[in-house]
């Protein structure tokens, strides 16, 4: 994928400069050590390989400079958090393509859940999908208080099926007989039902969910990066790596997964299903 990088903004400060790329907008605050990352993949942050190739690229520079320590994910599309995976990167390609693009979701997720930084999810959209998964690596999730913003892992609602890490993610944020449940149903939860369940930890009123993800960072950042680190790993580390162990094996079993005509048909018209929405 072409990666073009934005300019930075004119300002005086560091906060006033802004990096990053076309999709994946970056507001860093150098005084604070906070960066700002903004999605930006209009109409609705679906998970392109270019959007997933821009990410990762922003997160290991952030990474990369011991500036930062922290990092809230948010949008800056309207309404929409993100749509989760791209369903045109899955559909109509070729198995080589279907590889390329499921190995980018695979290095974005093992990146996000074990990343160094605190994250903070600051979900100001809808979060379906991929969507509710990058928002379950982060170490804190605040939605915004609006019914249409839904959050979940609704897999078998297009007909296919959650692979084992996005399972465990679940499991280790909600508990097993809820995942199970909201797995099995591909349940999308409304801002109070998600609280309840602790898929997000708290809601807020959407004008302030960015204002709530600072304060709540501020308390992450106060803790020894040393010691919330490795506890983090501590945490984390055995789900990295059922992984990490089994990635082309996992990889061979999306191709083939979504390679299937069934599987295919049930994707296409998913799809014709959300554009015949608008007419
Ligand atoms: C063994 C391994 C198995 C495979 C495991 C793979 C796991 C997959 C996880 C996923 O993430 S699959 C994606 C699931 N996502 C969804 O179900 C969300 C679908 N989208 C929506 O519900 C809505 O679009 C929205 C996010 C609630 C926003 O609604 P809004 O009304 O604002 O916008 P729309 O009119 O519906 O959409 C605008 C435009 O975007 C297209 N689009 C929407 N979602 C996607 C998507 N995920 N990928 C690609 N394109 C998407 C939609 O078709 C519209 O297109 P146009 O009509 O404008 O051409």
């Amino acid at each position: 994928a072409t990666i073009r990088r934005t300019e930075p903004t004119a300002g005086s400060g560091d906060s006033a400069r802004r990096f990053g790329t076309q999709r994946v907008l970056v507001e860093p605050d150098a005084a604070s050590g906070v960066a700002v990352m903004k999605f930006k993949n209009p109409p609705v942050n679906s998970l392109s390989l270019e959007l997933l190739t821009e990410f990762i690229i922003s997160l290991e520079k952030l990474e990369n400079d011991k500036t930062f320590r922290g990092v809230i994910l948010t949008s800056d599309c309207p309404r929409v958090f993100s749509a989760g995976l791209d369903l045109t990167e899955m559909c109509g390609k070729n198995p080589a393509h279907y590889a390329e693009y499921w190995k980018a979701v695979q290095e974005l997720w093992l990146r996000l859940y074990l990343s160094n930084l605190v994250l903070i999810a600051a979900i100001n959209g809808a979060c379906p999908a991929g969507g509710c998964l990058i928002s379950l690596t982060c170490d804190y999730r605040i939605l915004a208080d609006n019914p249409k913003y839904l959050i979940g892992l609704n897999e078998t609602l297009l007909g296919i099926v959650a692979p084992f890490w996005f399972k465990d993610t679940l499991v280790n944020t909600i508990g097993h007989r809820a995942s199970e449940q909201a797995l099995q149903l591909g349940l999308l939860f409304l801002p109070a039902e998600a609280l309840q369940v602790g898929l997000v930890d708290q809601v807020v009123p959407e004008d302030q969910v960015l204002s709530t993800a600072l304060s709540v960072m501020a308390r992450w950042m106060a803790i020894p990066d040393h010691a919330r680190q490795l506890t983090k790993n501590m945490m984390r580390k055995t789900t990295v790596d059922r992984l990490v162990k089994q990635r082309d094996a996992d990889i061979q079993n999306f191709v083939s997964f979504i390679s299937r005509d069934s599987i295919q048909k049930s994707l296409q018209m998913y799809l014709e299903k959300l554009k015949q929405k608008k007419g």
